[in-house]
Protein backbone atom coordinates (compact mmCIF):
# COMPACT_ATOMS: atom_id res chain seq x y z
CA UNK A 1 0.00 0.00 0.00
CA UNK A 2 1.40 3.54 -0.59
CA UNK A 3 0.31 5.85 2.34
CA UNK A 4 0.11 9.72 1.46
CA UNK A 5 1.54 10.87 4.43
CA UNK A 6 0.12 14.42 4.00
CA UNK A 7 -2.95 12.83 4.66
CA UNK A 8 -2.56 11.39 7.95
CA UNK A 9 -4.83 13.02 10.52
CA UNK A 10 -3.40 12.24 14.04
CA UNK A 11 -0.94 10.81 15.86
CA UNK A 12 0.74 9.63 19.08
CA UNK A 13 4.21 8.78 20.45
CA UNK A 14 4.79 5.56 22.17
CA UNK A 15 6.56 6.41 24.57
CA UNK A 16 9.53 4.24 25.52
CA UNK A 17 9.35 3.23 28.95
CA UNK A 18 11.80 1.80 31.38
CA UNK A 19 11.52 -0.25 34.75
CA UNK A 20 13.26 2.13 37.26
CA UNK A 21 13.42 -1.45 39.66
CA UNK A 22 12.15 -4.81 38.71
CA UNK A 23 11.90 -7.17 41.76
CA UNK A 24 10.79 -10.99 40.46
CA UNK A 25 9.17 -12.55 43.68
CA UNK A 26 7.79 -15.80 41.86
CA UNK A 27 6.81 -17.88 39.18
CA UNK A 28 3.31 -18.39 39.08
CA UNK A 29 1.46 -21.97 37.73
CA UNK A 30 0.10 -20.33 34.76
CA UNK A 31 4.41 -20.08 33.50
CA UNK A 32 4.18 -15.85 34.12
CA UNK A 33 5.63 -14.32 37.21
CA UNK A 34 4.60 -11.80 39.44
CA UNK A 35 6.38 -8.78 39.63
CA UNK A 36 6.79 -5.36 41.87
CA UNK A 37 8.02 -3.22 39.61
CA UNK A 38 7.98 0.82 38.68
CA UNK A 39 7.32 1.90 35.59
CA UNK A 40 8.59 5.31 33.83
CA UNK A 41 7.80 6.87 30.51
CA UNK A 42 9.94 8.82 28.73
CA UNK A 43 8.48 11.66 25.66
CA UNK A 44 9.81 10.10 23.13
CA UNK A 45 9.81 6.52 21.24
CA UNK A 46 8.07 5.38 18.44
CA UNK A 47 5.03 7.74 16.29
CA UNK A 48 1.81 6.26 15.29
CA UNK A 49 -0.32 8.11 12.92
CA UNK A 50 -3.58 7.81 11.95
CA UNK A 51 -5.68 8.41 8.41
CA UNK A 52 -9.02 7.39 7.30
CA UNK A 53 -9.31 3.82 5.65
CA UNK A 54 -11.91 1.24 4.66
CA UNK A 55 -10.21 -1.35 6.58
CA UNK A 56 -8.11 -1.54 9.36
CA UNK A 57 -4.24 -1.33 7.79
CA UNK A 58 -0.66 -1.07 8.70
CA UNK A 59 2.51 0.57 7.43
CA UNK A 60 5.90 0.67 8.92
CA UNK A 61 8.83 2.49 8.30
CA UNK A 62 12.05 3.83 10.48
CA UNK A 63 15.63 2.59 11.80
CA UNK A 64 14.06 -0.39 13.14
CA UNK A 65 11.49 -1.51 10.69
CA UNK A 66 13.41 -4.54 9.12
CA UNK A 67 12.03 -7.73 10.15
CA UNK A 68 8.75 -6.39 11.56
CA UNK A 69 5.63 -7.76 9.92
CA UNK A 70 2.95 -5.53 8.97
CA UNK A 71 0.09 -8.46 9.14
CA UNK A 72 1.01 -9.99 12.67
CA UNK A 73 1.61 -6.66 14.47
CA UNK A 74 0.42 -5.52 18.07
CA UNK A 75 -0.58 -2.28 16.33
CA UNK A 76 -3.29 -4.43 14.33
CA UNK A 77 -4.07 -6.41 17.33
CA UNK A 78 -4.99 -3.54 19.27
CA UNK A 79 -6.86 -1.74 16.76
CA UNK A 80 -9.01 -5.07 15.96
CA UNK A 81 -9.32 -5.26 20.28
CA UNK A 82 -11.00 -1.87 20.37
CA UNK A 83 -12.68 -2.24 17.03
CA UNK A 84 -14.29 -5.43 18.55
CA UNK A 85 -15.12 -3.85 21.97
CA UNK A 86 -16.83 -0.71 20.40
CA UNK A 87 -18.54 -2.03 17.40
CA UNK A 88 -16.57 0.34 15.54
CA UNK A 89 -17.31 -0.17 11.68
CA UNK A 90 -15.07 2.57 10.16
CA UNK A 91 -11.22 1.76 9.16
CA UNK A 92 -8.09 3.41 10.29
CA UNK A 93 -4.51 2.95 8.23
CA UNK A 94 -1.72 3.77 10.47
CA UNK A 95 1.66 4.10 10.10
CA UNK A 96 4.48 3.45 12.71
CA UNK A 97 7.93 5.11 12.64
CA UNK A 98 9.90 2.78 14.24
CA UNK A 99 12.50 4.59 16.24
CA UNK A 100 12.84 2.13 19.47
CA UNK A 101 14.94 -1.35 19.09
CA UNK A 102 12.64 -4.37 18.93
CA UNK A 103 12.99 -6.97 21.58
CA UNK A 104 14.98 -4.72 23.66
CA UNK A 105 12.73 -3.77 27.24
CA UNK A 106 11.51 -0.53 27.11
CA UNK A 107 8.28 -1.85 25.97
CA UNK A 108 8.22 -1.31 21.79
CA UNK A 109 5.21 -3.48 20.66
CA UNK A 110 3.84 -2.68 23.93
CA UNK A 111 3.93 1.12 23.82
CA UNK A 112 2.90 0.82 19.86
CA UNK A 113 0.02 -1.06 21.00
CA UNK A 114 -0.80 1.18 24.07
CA UNK A 115 -0.24 4.26 21.46
CA UNK A 116 -2.59 2.77 19.06
CA UNK A 117 -5.65 2.31 21.62
CA UNK A 118 -5.45 5.97 22.94
CA UNK A 119 -5.29 7.25 18.93
CA UNK A 120 -7.89 5.18 17.81
CA UNK A 121 -10.25 5.65 20.60
CA UNK A 122 -9.73 9.46 19.56
CA UNK A 123 -9.82 9.05 15.82
CA UNK A 124 -13.22 6.57 16.51
CA UNK A 125 -14.54 9.05 18.84
CA UNK A 126 -14.87 5.90 21.46
CA UNK A 127 -14.77 7.93 24.35
CA UNK A 128 -13.56 5.70 26.73
CA UNK A 129 -11.16 6.62 29.56
CA UNK A 130 -7.27 5.72 30.00
CA UNK A 131 -7.92 3.46 32.74
CA UNK A 132 -10.81 1.60 30.75
CA UNK A 133 -8.70 1.40 28.02
CA UNK A 134 -5.67 0.10 30.04
CA UNK A 135 -7.66 -3.02 31.66
CA UNK A 136 -9.82 -3.57 27.45
CA UNK A 137 -5.09 -3.87 26.70
CA UNK A 138 -4.80 -6.66 29.54
CA UNK A 139 -4.93 -9.84 27.29
CA UNK A 140 -2.64 -7.90 24.61
CA UNK A 141 0.36 -8.03 27.29
CA UNK A 142 1.92 -7.99 30.79
CA UNK A 143 3.56 -4.28 30.00
CA UNK A 144 0.55 -2.85 27.73
CA UNK A 145 -1.78 -1.21 30.85
CA UNK A 146 1.03 0.66 31.98
CA UNK A 147 2.10 1.94 28.63
CA UNK A 148 -1.54 2.90 27.91
CA UNK A 149 -1.59 5.10 31.14
CA UNK A 150 2.42 5.95 29.99
CA UNK A 151 3.14 8.03 33.53
CA UNK A 152 4.91 6.92 36.26
CA UNK A 153 3.13 3.97 38.19
CA UNK A 154 3.96 1.09 40.41
CA UNK A 155 2.72 -2.51 39.15
CA UNK A 156 2.44 -5.49 41.02
CA UNK A 157 0.91 -9.16 40.34
CA UNK A 158 1.87 -9.39 36.41
CA UNK A 159 2.55 -5.95 35.94
CA UNK A 160 -0.88 -5.46 35.59
CA UNK A 161 -1.87 -3.87 38.95
CA UNK A 162 -1.24 -0.53 38.50
CA UNK A 163 -0.76 2.74 40.99
CA UNK A 164 -0.02 6.03 39.41
CA UNK A 165 2.47 7.88 41.69
CA UNK A 166 1.84 10.95 40.36
CA UNK A 167 4.46 13.88 40.22
CA UNK A 168 7.77 12.22 41.47
CA UNK A 169 11.18 13.91 42.35
CA UNK A 170 12.53 12.31 38.71
CA UNK A 171 10.19 14.07 36.98
CA UNK A 172 11.86 16.55 34.16
CA UNK A 173 15.17 14.86 34.79
CA UNK A 174 16.75 12.97 31.41
CA UNK A 175 16.98 9.67 30.53
CA UNK A 176 19.94 8.05 28.13
CA UNK A 177 19.17 4.80 26.68
CA UNK A 178 22.35 2.69 25.76
CA UNK A 179 21.54 -0.77 24.13
CA UNK A 180 23.97 -3.29 23.16
CA UNK A 181 21.98 -4.20 19.77
CA UNK A 182 21.27 -8.01 21.13
CA UNK A 183 17.68 -8.87 20.95
CA UNK A 184 16.44 -10.29 23.57
CA UNK A 185 13.41 -12.64 24.29
CA UNK A 186 11.33 -11.87 27.10
CA UNK A 187 10.40 -15.30 28.19
CA UNK A 188 13.78 -16.60 27.34
CA UNK A 189 15.07 -14.24 30.36
CA UNK A 190 12.47 -14.85 32.75
CA UNK A 191 13.32 -18.76 32.10
CA UNK A 192 16.69 -17.94 33.08
CA UNK A 193 15.91 -16.45 36.20
CA UNK A 194 16.94 -18.71 39.13
CA UNK A 195 13.76 -18.74 41.24
CA UNK A 196 15.26 -16.97 44.31
CA UNK A 197 12.96 -14.12 45.94
CA UNK A 198 15.67 -11.47 46.99
CA UNK A 199 12.44 -9.60 48.43
CA UNK A 200 10.26 -6.85 48.50
CA UNK A 201 10.67 -3.18 46.07
CA UNK A 202 10.13 -1.62 49.99
CA UNK A 203 9.14 1.61 51.08
CA UNK A 204 6.63 3.71 50.57
CA UNK A 205 8.31 6.50 47.97
CA UNK A 206 8.64 4.50 45.24
CA UNK A 207 11.56 6.62 44.04
CA UNK A 208 13.42 5.71 46.65
CA UNK A 209 12.28 2.10 46.67
CA UNK A 210 13.30 1.57 43.56
CA UNK A 211 16.71 3.56 43.67
CA UNK A 212 17.73 1.40 46.53
CA UNK A 213 16.17 -1.77 44.34
CA UNK A 214 17.29 -3.97 41.61
CA UNK A 215 16.34 -5.31 38.54
CA UNK A 216 16.51 -9.26 38.92
CA UNK A 217 16.43 -9.98 35.45
CA UNK A 218 19.90 -8.41 34.62
CA UNK A 219 21.43 -11.35 35.69
CA UNK A 220 19.43 -13.99 33.50
CA UNK A 221 19.81 -11.29 30.74
CA UNK A 222 23.64 -11.40 31.07
CA UNK A 223 23.71 -14.82 30.39
CA UNK A 224 22.44 -14.40 27.19
CA UNK A 225 23.67 -10.82 26.43
CA UNK A 226 27.45 -10.36 28.38
CA UNK A 227 27.54 -7.06 26.69
CA UNK A 228 24.48 -5.63 29.47
CA UNK A 229 27.80 -6.02 31.88
CA UNK A 230 30.17 -3.41 29.98
CA UNK A 231 26.90 -0.49 28.91
CA UNK A 232 26.18 -0.55 32.90
CA UNK A 233 29.55 -0.31 33.62
CA UNK A 234 30.26 2.49 31.16
CA UNK A 235 27.13 4.35 32.19
CA UNK A 236 27.96 3.83 35.98
CA UNK A 237 30.78 6.17 34.84
CA UNK A 238 28.98 9.06 33.50
CA UNK A 239 27.92 9.44 37.32
CA UNK A 240 24.04 9.08 37.45
CA UNK A 241 21.57 9.48 39.59
CA UNK A 242 20.88 6.04 38.66
CA UNK A 243 21.79 3.63 36.39
CA UNK A 244 20.23 0.21 35.58
CA UNK A 245 19.05 -2.53 32.86
CA UNK A 246 15.39 -1.91 32.14
CA UNK A 247 12.67 -4.64 31.81
CA UNK A 248 14.35 -7.71 30.67
CA UNK A 249 17.10 -6.20 28.49
CA UNK A 250 18.83 -5.86 26.71
CA UNK A 251 18.14 -1.82 26.89
CA UNK A 252 20.09 -0.45 29.82
CA UNK A 253 19.65 3.22 31.31
CA UNK A 254 21.36 6.33 32.89
CA UNK A 255 19.18 9.20 34.33
CA UNK A 256 20.47 13.02 34.94
CA UNK A 257 19.16 15.82 36.77
CA UNK A 258 19.79 17.90 32.90
CA UNK A 259 19.48 17.56 29.39
CA UNK A 260 23.60 18.83 29.15
CA UNK A 261 24.16 16.20 31.52
CA UNK A 262 22.85 13.12 29.51
CA UNK A 263 24.07 14.58 26.38
CA UNK A 264 27.61 14.49 27.74
CA UNK A 265 26.92 10.60 28.67
CA UNK A 266 25.49 9.94 25.54
CA UNK A 267 28.72 11.64 23.58
CA UNK A 268 30.85 9.61 26.28
CA UNK A 269 29.42 6.20 25.83
CA UNK A 270 29.21 6.39 22.07
CA UNK A 271 33.30 6.88 22.00
CA UNK A 272 33.74 4.07 24.34
CA UNK A 273 31.10 1.72 22.33
CA UNK A 274 30.70 2.97 19.32
CA UNK A 275 28.51 0.11 18.06
CA UNK A 276 25.64 0.80 20.51
CA UNK A 277 22.13 2.51 20.01
CA UNK A 278 21.48 5.69 21.95
CA UNK A 279 18.74 7.62 22.73
CA UNK A 280 18.13 11.04 25.28
CA UNK A 281 13.99 11.81 26.23
CA UNK A 282 12.95 13.71 29.51
CA UNK A 283 10.74 11.98 31.90
CA UNK A 284 7.61 12.30 31.81
C1 LIG B 1 9.90 -7.63 31.74
C2 LIG B 1 8.77 -6.63 31.58
O1 LIG B 1 8.96 -5.86 30.40
C3 LIG B 1 8.82 -5.67 32.79
O2 LIG B 1 8.00 -4.53 32.62
C4 LIG B 1 7.42 -7.31 31.52
O3 LIG B 1 7.22 -8.11 32.65
C5 LIG B 1 7.23 -8.12 30.23
O4 LIG B 1 6.09 -7.64 29.61
P1 LIG B 1 5.70 -8.05 28.10
O5 LIG B 1 6.88 -7.96 27.22
O6 LIG B 1 4.48 -7.25 27.78
O7 LIG B 1 5.35 -9.56 28.31
P2 LIG B 1 4.28 -10.48 27.53
O8 LIG B 1 4.34 -10.18 26.07
O9 LIG B 1 2.95 -10.40 28.23
O10 LIG B 1 4.89 -11.90 27.82
C6 LIG B 1 6.02 -12.42 27.17
C7 LIG B 1 6.52 -13.60 27.99
O11 LIG B 1 7.23 -13.12 29.14
C8 LIG B 1 6.99 -13.94 30.27
N1 LIG B 1 6.44 -13.12 31.37
C9 LIG B 1 5.97 -11.87 31.14
C10 LIG B 1 5.53 -11.10 32.20
C11 LIG B 1 5.56 -11.66 33.50
N2 LIG B 1 5.15 -10.96 34.57
N3 LIG B 1 6.03 -12.90 33.70
C12 LIG B 1 6.48 -13.64 32.65
O12 LIG B 1 6.91 -14.77 32.84
C13 LIG B 1 6.05 -15.05 29.79
O13 LIG B 1 6.86 -16.15 29.47
C14 LIG B 1 5.43 -14.48 28.55
O14 LIG B 1 5.07 -15.49 27.65
N1 LIG C 1 4.94 -2.96 16.83
C1 LIG C 1 5.83 -3.84 17.25
N2 LIG C 1 7.07 -3.40 17.62
C2 LIG C 1 7.99 -4.28 18.10
N3 LIG C 1 7.78 -5.60 18.19
C3 LIG C 1 6.59 -6.08 17.84
C4 LIG C 1 5.57 -5.22 17.35
N4 LIG C 1 4.49 -5.98 17.08
C5 LIG C 1 4.83 -7.25 17.37
N5 LIG C 1 6.09 -7.33 17.83
C6 LIG C 1 6.79 -8.56 18.28
O1 LIG C 1 6.95 -8.47 19.71
C7 LIG C 1 8.22 -9.02 20.10
C8 LIG C 1 8.73 -8.26 21.31
O2 LIG C 1 9.19 -7.00 20.90
P1 LIG C 1 9.14 -5.71 21.83
O3 LIG C 1 9.94 -4.67 21.13
O4 LIG C 1 7.75 -5.40 22.19
O5 LIG C 1 9.91 -6.26 23.10
P2 LIG C 1 10.42 -5.55 24.40
O6 LIG C 1 10.98 -4.20 24.06
O7 LIG C 1 11.35 -6.49 25.11
O8 LIG C 1 9.10 -5.35 25.23
P3 LIG C 1 8.92 -5.35 26.79
O9 LIG C 1 9.83 -4.29 27.36
O10 LIG C 1 7.45 -4.97 26.90
O11 LIG C 1 9.24 -6.72 27.27
C9 LIG C 1 9.13 -8.90 18.89
O12 LIG C 1 9.85 -10.08 18.73
C10 LIG C 1 8.19 -8.64 17.69
O13 LIG C 1 8.20 -9.68 16.75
Amino acid sequence: MVTDFETLRDSEIACAKINLALHVRRRRPDGFHDIETVFAFLDCGDILSVAEADSISLSINGLFSDGLSDSNNLVLDAAHLLADHANVAAGAHMHLEKRLPVASGIGGGSADAAATLRLLNRFWDVGLSLKALASLSEPLGADIPACVMSQTCRGEGIGQNLSPIGKVMLNGHYVLLANPLIPISTADVFRAWDGVDRGALAGEDAIEASIAGRNDLQKPAETIAPAIGDVLIRLDETTPVLARMSGSGATCFGIYETRELAIAAQAQITKELPKIWTMVGELK
